[in-house]
């Protein structure tokens, strides 16, 4: 990680105070409470900071006072970021519990929260532990709220979606994918939360709502203020410049090494990247007792096709697709025969990528109506006994590649997230390298994370990742859409290429009719989510042919 100037001068200004707090009390031979010096004297050799009203040497009592102050700021940012980041994940992921805590959550912020400080510590007393409990339990709700924001927004990326599809476990989900990436606030939270302790513990004290057992910086303030001779004499030079210069050196410090430009861009970064990985599954592991499909005709969800009696991948019927009162997908049939490939095309906005997400089970079940299976599982049935392992009976490749990864991860770690054929890491690793080798990637990928491969690359990738589990099925979403018309064609290629070597059924969305219309079997044409079909879709099959010459 690297600093700033700023960071670092904050890193070692609260480095010293630290080693104050950790060294001060025991080269400090005098207690900070015994009464055995005359009364407010100027700082000397023996008494270097002077001693106060009641002759208790200040020295002693700022090096112990340290020690109290930067516990009580730990504890309680070590409490306040436990709970803003473990509500904040659960608020955001949860349906169910988001309306309870994210209420909490605004009832302590409307409630004045220094007023509600000092009621609770005026009732809790005044001991160290009660404090902490009091400002770590009350200061929260604030970073709760972003953390929760911006779970909400990340849980709508395809690699949740696809991880809660497979039965990923909620935890995993939320430390795998969700936590790295709001690491950058928690770090921010936590150092914040160390300063405002530090400034709410002082005020406290010198409120007099602190521990009479212990000293403080702020009780040293109360002190201080509490005597008329600190302000007739030159006293309040030693008095209150110490501990007062304390607290402002460490909060600031800590506002330093928390400043924004350690967090907001990472951060921005982070999430301006959209994340869209394929499959983190942990729990997907096939049931036992589940029927080969197809074996024989009337099994469940096998499925013949009608024409050549060739057994189909996939299977689409009466399926409709609608958004609240708009219908996306009119009703439609149509079924791709094993080992074929057939493209879907039609203007933009006439519903290819719904299409293609809906037979993957991208789409919530509440849009979805007829018919989807998959190498003859269903998609859409409920309690259906043979759920089918995707990246094994079938792979999605998503529109733009350097979305498709999540960014915060090396491409090697995406590998082994989703390969379920290989167990050891060796293995896991060989089948990495063995994919990425015939997309013409080099073993040093693995290292690399996605901002350091180009487009290209990214493609080639995706491709590789698509196809280490050696899938059935595959479903590219315009996999060469982001990229320059040299290398959409090699990747084009490439990935024709591939599909054909490995008899895979490729289902396609693509721009490019005159390629399409090149390596197709059968080609499916969306118009405003009907299927075009007879002479109408020639006419559109022909105007594509003259619009898009270059690709031909
Ligand atoms: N989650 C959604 N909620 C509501 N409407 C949606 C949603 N997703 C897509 N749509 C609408 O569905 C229609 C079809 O969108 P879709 O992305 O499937 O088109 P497309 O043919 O793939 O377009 P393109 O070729 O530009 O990618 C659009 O009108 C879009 O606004």
């Amino acid at each position: 990680m690297k600093l700033t100037w700023s960071q670092r001068v904050g890193v070692v200004l609260f480095g010293v105070f630290v080693l104050v707090a950790v060294f001060g009390p025991v080269v400090s031979t005098i207690s900070p409470f015994a009464i055995d010096a005359s009364r407010l004297l100027p700082p000397s050799s023996d008494y270097w900071l002077g001693t106060n009203a009641i002759g208790q040497d200040i020295f002693s009592q700022l090096v112990h006072g340290a020690r109290t102050t930067l516990y009580t700021g730990l504890m309680v940012a070590i409490i306040s970021t436990l709970i803003s980041v473990s509500l904040g994940l659960l608020a955001g992921y949860s349906r169910r519990l988001d309306p309870l805590l994210n209420g909490l959550a605004n009832m302590l912020l409307v409630l004045p929260s220094l007023l509600l400080i000092l009621i609770v510590a005026s009732f809790t007393g005044g001991g160290t532990w009660q404090l902490i409990l009091t400002l770590g339990l009350l200061t929260w709700p604030g970073y709760m709220k972003l953390i929760r924001a911006s779970v909400l927004s990340l849980k709508e990326r395809e690699f949740i979606r696809l991880a809660q599809m497979y039965h990923a476990s909620t935890g995993y989900i939320l430390f795998r994918h969700l936590l790295p990436f709001i690491w950058p606030l928690i770090r921010a939270k936590f150092v914040l939360s160390f300063g405002s302790a530090v400034a709410a513990e002082a005020s406290l004290s010198f409120l007099g709502i602190g521990d009479p057992s212990s000293v403080s910086w702020g009780k040293m303030l109360q002190d201080a203020f509490s005597r008329t001779q600190t302000f007739i004499t030159d006293a309040w030079l030693w008095m209150i410049v110490p501990p007062a210069l304390a607290i402002m050196i460490v909060t600031v410090a800590l506002a330093l090494i928390g400043e924004s430009k350690m967090t907001g861009n990472r951060f921005a970064a982070a999430l301006n990247r959209k994340a869209s990985r394929v499959v983190p599954v942990k729990e997907m592991e096939r049931k036992t007792g589940c029927e080969e499909p197809c074996v024989d005709g009337a099994a469940l969800g096998c499925h013949l096709a009608a024409d050549d009696q060739q057994p189909a991948a996939i299977v689409v019927r009466d399926l409709q697709v609608t958004y609240g009162a708009k219908t996306i997908i009119h009703p439609i049939s149509f079924e791709v025969k094993m080992g074929s490939i057939t493209s879907l095309v039609g203007e933009s906005g006439s519903g290819k990528t719904t299409m293609a997400r809906t037979i993957y089970g991208l789409v919530p079940h509440i849009s979805v109506s007829g018919t989807v299976m998959i190498d003859g599982h269903h998609i859409y049935l409920r309690d259906e006994p043979c759920t089918m392992q995707r990246w094994v009976d079938a792979a999605y490749i998503f529109q733009d590649p350097r979305n498709s990864f999540n960014p915060i991860m090396t491409i090697g770690r995406q590998f082994y997230e989703t390969m379920r054929l290989q167990s050891s890491k060796e293995q896991k690793h060989a089948a990495a390298v063995a994919a990425l080798a015939e997309v013409q990637l080099g073993a040093h990928v693995m290292n690399l994370y996605p901002h350091q491969l180009s487009g290209g690359m990214l493609s080639r990738a995706l491709i590789a990742l698509a196809l280490v589990n050696k899938p059935k099925v595959l479903i590219a979403d315009e996999p060469t859409g982001a990229l320059d018309p040299i290398v959409k064609r090699e990747v084009f290629d490439l990935l024709v290429h591939k599909v054909k070597e490995h008899h895979m059924t490729l289902l396609l969305i693509t721009h490019d009719i005159p390629a399409a219309l090149h390596i197709s079997d059968e080609m499916i044409v969306l118009q405003d989510g009907v299927q075009v079909q007879g002479e109408q879709k020639q006419l559109y099959l022909g105007q594509g042919k003259r619009l898009y010459p270059q690709y031909g």
